[in-house]
């Protein structure tokens, strides 16, 4: 159930860290809580020096000044869903634990720790501590096979099923990404996230893959969109598939571009709306690429 007034978009918040390039953390964050109509407030946990090739610089703020940043948000707005990303240090771990308890926040942890660069953006101390004070008080994880690997301890040859499960045993739904393509992926080209409940088994969740290298952001962009979606009032099902359907689209629409040397950034412009009919008083002068060079290629928007 969205928390907003009547007349007023949902809030959600994320607390994450910068990504100078625009690609990841916050940028990839409140972009997307945008596209999908929802404000983002922000809690800055850490600055990095970034690019499309890497990080070369991770800073992580005092906890003192993650606080206030909290304080600030959650003693004005009313947050409908939060996110995690880089947290920096256990200490903010606790910290944002007990907000998120205090105020009973749904909330999304995209357990950050190591960027597909390799770059380490958050340590042992800091996955420790996730596990034992953020995901009993989370809605949902989403890592990547690597950070569930890093989570659970589990041998590097676990299947993606049993991975997704055992991180479920500790207390909290888990969407892993970024797994082994299964025979269908194979087939069909698609891309298969598993939903992993507390005592259930876990569900494939199939959806549309797309042939880009330029994925800079992807898991930030699909931990944002759920929180959205929850943050909307959306069930827990809904929103996970929504947000690979909403990332996947992104990653298309960036496929094409061109930006930096590396592995570019999911698309975080605007959608463009399909063109309206031209009215009869639009005036002769008006130049053809006023709206932006590419109204003329309207990309199927997904709002
Ligand atoms: N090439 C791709 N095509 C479509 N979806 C993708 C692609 N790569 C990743 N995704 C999706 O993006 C979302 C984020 O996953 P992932 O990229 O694994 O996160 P991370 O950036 O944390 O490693 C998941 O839903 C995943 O299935
Ligand atoms: C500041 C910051 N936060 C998160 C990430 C990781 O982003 P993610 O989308 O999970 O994956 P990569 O594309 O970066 O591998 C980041 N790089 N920076």
């Amino acid at each position: 159930m969205s928390r907003s007034p009547a007349g007023s978009p949902p809030v959600a918040l994320s607390v994450a860290g910068t990504d100078s390039g625009g690609a990841a953390g916050l940028a990839a964050d409140l972009t997307t809580f945008a596209a999908l109509g929802v404000h983002g407030a922000c809690t800055v946990t850490a600055v990095t020096a970034q690019d499309t090739t890497g990080v070369a610089s991770v800073h992580a703020l005092p906890p003192r000044e993650v606080a206030a940043q909290l304080d600030a948000v959650v003693g004005d707005l009313l947050v409908a869903a939060a996110k995690t990303g880089v947290l920096g240090s256990p200490a903010v771990v606790r910290l944002v634990a007990a907000v998120a308890v205090e105020q009973r926040l749904p909330l999304v942890v995209d357990p950050v720790l190591v960027a597909t660069s390799g770059a380490v953006l958050g340590d042992a101390d800091v996955a420790a501590a996730l596990v034992e004070h953020l995901l009993p008080v989370a809605t949902v994880v989403t890592p990547n096979r690597s950070e569930a690997l890093a989570l659970t301890g589990l041998a590097a040859d676990t299947p993606d099923p049993a991975l997704a499960a055992a991180l479920a045993d500790l207390g909290c739904a888990v969407v892993l990404t970024g797994g082994e393509p299964t025979a269908a992926d194979r087939r069909h080209g698609t891309r298969t996230d598993w939903l992993a409940l507390p005592g259930s088994p876990p569900l494939p969740l199939t959806h549309a893959g797309v042939p880009t290298v330029h994925d800079h952001g992807s898991g930030c962009t699909h931990s944002a969109a759920l929180t959205a979606h929850l943050a909307r009032g959306a069930d827990l099902a809904t929103a996970v598939r929504a947000a690979a359907a909403f990332t996947a689209e992104r990653m298309r629409a960036g496929a094409g571009w061109r930006l930096g040397r590396g592995r570019g950034p999911v698309a975080h412009t605007v959608p463009e709306p399909a063109p309206a009919s031209t009215p009869a008083s639009t005036p002769a002068s008006t130049p053809a690429t006023a709206r932006g060079p590419r109204a003329a290629t309207p990309t199927g928007g997904d709002r």
